[in-house]
């Protein structure tokens, strides 16, 4: 390394590791006062300093091949999956400082935030992002938290619509329905929106890597429905309803309603039991009693417990790692991403929207297909059972998502013909090729 760019690397170090200066920096930027003021989407440019935004391309730069988790599927309603392809990372040198400062989003909260690379054709279909992560109290309860906020920071230079990767705001009302607004990645640019949101990445065409940081902010509770459907059908009829209904749910959680919903099981904690532990999550997170994020970010919070010691009020609930467990998964349903990286052949599960206690035992020692892995480790079995030989990574964005293709705005624009062909309107007409159902391995030619 140059003198020059040692001096830059220093610099980025010392700011990252400054809890005052970083705190201020990201406070100042408003984001989620921005996203409402913005009608619940907003990008921001330059979100942070140059030299900063150099340190972070680099950190995740630096990522090698084999530590991405590469990630994909097929829309597959009975497995609540939606097309999607990408690679994703938790854990690597230097990323929890990263994650640790898109924290400061909003401090104190819980959030899982990871890095992303997308590479030729990959994607991810229309999706809102609706998930729940299990959070584990030191007591030993394990309670529902879902996703409120979502946020991407865009590491990509120089680039260009023609080369996908572009998100697209499917819920832009300046936008004509089923086409949205495209937000071509913006280098040092962050997009946060208020979930649920149905959005898009359209497919890769270049071989430059898109790098991003992305993740979610989540509260305690179930702040909204899951569909869990049965068929496509049911599926896509459930969009078309959720796609209407979410909007005003999610005008209601803003006023500060509580939205418990039905569960389809009698062993599924109430919506009132679901409150009175958001209460206990929100009152521990006050009291900066430790809870531990079981299924969700990690190394962040190790870090921000040096930044507790001398930040005391400031930063939030203490937050153990668990490692293995290294996903923020859906606590109902399947999800839609997993390792492909350690995938083995799925086991099927007719009724794979139910988990309870049993089910967790009844998948010891099973190979298990991602939905099953993460099922298993929103229920902690994955943690420390050797038996099972997977390993869910990566968070899901698209879990759950089962009625949003063909639903809402997007109705008209997503098709679900055999071989899957996803036509987002004007965007790009994508054809998933079959073998991504499987294991895959891939680099971005550089
Ligand atoms: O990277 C983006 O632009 C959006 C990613 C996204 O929608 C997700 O990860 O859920
Ligand atoms: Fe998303």
């Amino acid at each position: 390394m140059g003198r020059r760019n040692r001096k830059v690397s220093e610099a980025y170090e010392h700011w990252m590791n400054d809890y005052r200066v970083a705190s201020s920096w990201i406070a100042k930027k408003q984001l989620e006062r921005a996203v409402d003021a913005n009608g619940g989407l907003v990008r921001l440019e330059n979100f942070l300093p140059e030299f900063v935004a150099e340190g972070i391309l680099a950190t995740v730069g630096a990522v090698s091949d084999e530590q991405w988790n590469d990630t994909s599927a097929s829309t597959d309603y009975r497995q609540n999956n939606i097309s999607h392809s990408f690679s994703s990372v938790k854990h690597a040198r230097g990323l929890d400082a990263v994650v640790r400062l898109f924290s400061l989003v909003r401090p104190g909260s819980l959030n899982a935030f990871s890095a992303a690379r997308y590479c030729k054709t990959d994607h991810i279909a229309p999706h809102d992002d609706r998930a729940y992560t299990q959070v584990k109290l030191d007591s030993g309860r394990i309670i529902t938290a879902s996703r409120t906020l979502a946020i991407i920071y865009y590491l990509t230079r120089d680039w260009h619509e023609e080369y996908g990767g572009v998100l697209v705001d499917l819920e832009d009302p300046t936008a004509p329905p089923g086409v949205g607004r495209k937000y071509v990645p913006l280098w040092n640019s962050v997009v946060a929106f208020r979930v649920p949101r149905y959005h898009a990445v359209t497919p890769m065409t270049t071989n430059r890597p898109r790098y991003s940081i992305f993740g979610w902010f989540l509260e305690p509770g179930r702040l909204y429905e899951l569909y869990r459907g049965e068929d496509a059908e049911a599926g896509k009829k459930a969009g078309r309803e959720g796609a209407a209904q979410h909007q005003r749910r999610a005008g209601a959680k803003r006023k500060g309603g509580s939205l418990g919903i039905a569960d389809d099981s009698a062993t599924a904690p109430g919506p009132e039991t679901e409150r009175a532990a958001g209460r206990a999550v929100n009152a521990a997170v006050k009291s900066g009693e430790a809870v531990t994020l079981q299924t969700g970010s990690g190394g962040q919070h190790e870090v921000s417990q040096e930044w507790l010691r001398t930040n005391p009020n400031q930063h939030g609930p203490r937050v153990k790692r668990q490692r293995n467990a290294d996903t923020d998964g859906t606590a109902v349903g399947p999800s839609g991403r997993s390792s492909a990286k350690q995938r083995q052949p799925r086991v099927h599960r007719q009724n794979s929207t139910r988990q309870d206690q049993q089910q967790e035992e009844d998948m010891m020692g099973q190979e298990c297909g991602p939905s099953d892995v993460i099922q298993s480790a929103v229920l902690g079995t994955v943690r420390g059972h050797g038996g099972l030989r997977c390993e869910a990574v990566g968070d899901t964005a698209i879990g759950d998502q089962v009625g949003m293709a063909g639903g809402g705005r997007q109705r008209s624009s997503v098709g679900l013909a055999p071989g899957f062909l996803i036509d987002l309107g004007r965007v790009r007409a994508f054809r998933l090729p079959g073998r991504w159902q499987g294991r895959r391995k891939h680099m971005c030619a550089q």
